[in-house]
C-alpha cells in the first residue's frame, strides 16, 4: 500500500518490545551481483534485498547480457558475453553508477548511464578518469558526472591507476569489482584526503576473495586485483545493518527493546558500529539467541564520534542525538554531502525546523538538547533522512514525514513494517 504523504510518523509513547527480520544487505547484494555477472558460470544469490536499489542493479547487468533470475527469494545470475548497445539507469544507486561502468568497459558495444536528477550531481568524475586511463574510451561532458556513455571492444587492459577516493569509497570497489576480468588486472592507488567508509572495501575485498579473486590490499591506500578467473559462488545476504538503525534507534528513545534476528557475529557491514555508538548513547548491547537486543536507557545520552567509516549511519544517529539529554558531536562526514543529499545540511535545516539545536560544521553537526516539536519533515529523495524523520516522529507528537516512500530505495514497504511495531 502506498502510505500517505506526509505520513504522520508513528508516535511510541510506551516502551517497545518487539523481534524483528530485517530485508538483505543492499551493499551485499550489489556487490554479490556484479561478480555473479563476471563469473565463469551461474551463481545464487540468497536471501537478496529487494528494493529499488537492487532491483536497478539486476536490470542493468540484463541490460548488459547476464540473465538476472529475480522471480525467487533466492536470485540466479548466469552471467554471457556482455555485448553493450545497452542503457542502464542508475537511479539514485551510487552502487550502480560506480560499480557498473567499470564492467560495461568489457562489453562490445556503447553503454550509455543516467539516472535520477539529483544522481547528475553524485560524483563518479574518478572513476570514469581512471576507466580511460586504464583503456576503456568515455564520451561524457567533462563534469565528471552523468549522463555518460562507455564504448567497449570487449576487453580492457588494466593496470595502474591512482584516484582520489576522498569523496567515496564506492570508486575503489568499483573498480576492484572489475578487475580480475581486466587483461593486467588492476593495482588501485589512492592518493587524497583519507577514504571513507573503509569497512565498505573490505567487503569487496572479502567477496572478491570468496569468488577465488586474489587480492593485495597489505599496503594503506593500495589494492592489487590479479587477472583471473573469477568463480560461481553460493551467497547468503546478510541482514541489512545500516538498516537496522531506525529500529534499534527506536528501543535506543523508547527505553524499550529491539532485537534483530540474525545479527552476525562477524560480518564486513559497516552498520555493525551500531552495537557501539548505541552502547555510548547509554543503551545496553547484546547478542542474545535470536540475534543482536539493543535496550534503550532511561535517559538516552549524547554521543561525541567520529562517523567516517560508517556516515550512512549519521541521519539515524543525528536525529537520536536531537533526543538525547546531552550534548552531541559527530565528525568526520565531510564526504556525506555528496551522499543521496547534502546530508549535513538536510539534517541541520529538518531537525532545526522541529526546534532542535544544530550547529553545521564543514564535517560534521554539533547538537545540543532542545525541546522539539511536530512539523514538516522533508526527505530530498533520501531514504534515510526518512528514517530520521521517523525516529524523532516516534518520540515528538506531529511529526510528518514528507515521502516516506522513498525509502524503498533500500527496505520494501518499510512505512508499513515500521508501523506495525505501534
Ligand atoms: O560500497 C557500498 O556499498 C557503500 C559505500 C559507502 O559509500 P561512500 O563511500 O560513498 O560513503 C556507503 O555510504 C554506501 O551506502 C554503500
Ligand atoms: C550513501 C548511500 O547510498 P549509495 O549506495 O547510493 O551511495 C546510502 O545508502 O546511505
Amino acid at each position: 500500500m502506498t502510505p500517505d504523504d506526509p505520513w504522520p510518523a508513528p508516535r511510541f509513547t510506551a516502551p517497545v518490545d518487539a523481534v524483528v527480520s530485517l530485508p538483505g544487505s543492499k551493499s551485499l547484494t550489489n556487490r554479490a551481483l556484479v561478480l555473479a555477472a563476471i563469473a565463469d558460470g551461474p551463481s545464487v544469490v540468497r536471501r537478496a534485498l529487494r528494493s529499488r536499489d537492487t532491483s536497478l542493479m539486476a536490470a542493468a547487468l540484463g541490460a548488459l547480457g547476464s540473465h538476472v533470475d529475480t522471480s525467487g527469494d533466492d536470485w540466479v545470475v548466469t552471467p554471457a558475453a556482455f555485448t553493450g548497445d545497452a542503457q542502464v539507469d542508475c537511479g539514485l544507486a551510487g552502487t550502480v553508477m560506480r560499480f557498473v561502468p567499470p564492467i560495461a568497459g568489457l562489453s562490445t558495444g556503447a553503454v550509455s548511464f543516467d539516472g535520477d536528477p539529483h544522481m547528475r550531481t553524485r560524483p563518479v568524475g574518478e572513476v570514469l578518469n581512471a576507466l580511460v586511463s586504464l583503456g576503456i574510451r568515455v564520451d561524457d561532458d567533462g563534469r565528471g558526472s552523468l549522463p555518460f556513455t562507455l564504448h567497449g571492444t570487449g576487453r580492457v587492459r588494466g593496470g595502474t591507476v591512482v584516484v582520489d577516493a576522498s569523496a567515496s569509497s564506492q570508486f575503489i570497489s568499483a573498480l576492484l569489482l572489475a578487475g580480475a576480468r581486466y587483461d593486467l588486472g588492476v593495482d588501485v592507488r589512492h592518493d587524497g584526503k583519507p577514504v571513507p567508509s573503509l569497512p565498505h572495501i573490505d567487503m569487496t575485498v572479502a567477496m572478491l576473495r570468496d569468488h577465488g579473486v586474489a587480492v593485495d590490499d597489505s599496503d594503506a591506500n593500495r589494492w592489487s586485483v590479479a587477472p583471473g578467473p573469477v568463480h560461481p559462488v553460493d551467497h547468503v545476504i546478510e541482514p541489512d545493518l545500516s538498516n537496522a538503525a531506525p529500529f534499534l534507534g527506536l528501543a535506543a528513545l523508547s527505553g524499550g527493546s529491539v532485537t534483530v534476528r540474525d545479527w552476525p557475529h562477524a560480518t564486513t557491514q559497516a552498520g555493525d558500529a551500531l552495537r557501539e555508538i548505541l552502547g555510548l548513547m547509554g543503551c545496553e548491547v547484546s547478542f542474545v539467541d535470536e540475534g543482536l537486543k539493543v535496550t534503550g536507557p532511561e535517559r538516552l545520552q549524547g554521543l561525541d564520534y567520529d562517523l567516517h567509516d560508517v556516515g550512512e549511519l549519521a541521519p539515524a544517529v543525528a536525529a537520536l542525538c536531537a533526543l538525547a539529554e546531552t550534548p552531541s558531536h559527530l565528525r568526520g562526514i565531510a564526504h556525506i554531502r555528496g551522499h543521496e543529499t547534502d546530508r549535513l545540511a538536510a539534517l541541520a535545516k529538518e531537525l532545526g525546523g522541529l526546534g532542535a539545536d544544530v550547529t553545521e560544521h564543514p564535517d560534521g553537526l554539533s547538537i545540543r538538547p532542545a525541546p522539539l516539536s511536530g512539523g514538516l519533515f522533508h526527505t530530498y529523495a533520501d531514504h534515510r533522512m526518512a528514517h530520521a524523520g521517523v525516529l524523532v516522529g516516534a518520540a515528538v507528537d506531529g511529526v510528518l514525514v514528507e515521502d516516506v516512500a522513498t525509502t524503498g530505495k533500500t527496505f520494501p514497504d518499510f512505512a508499513g513494517f515500521w508501523a506495525s511495531l505501534l
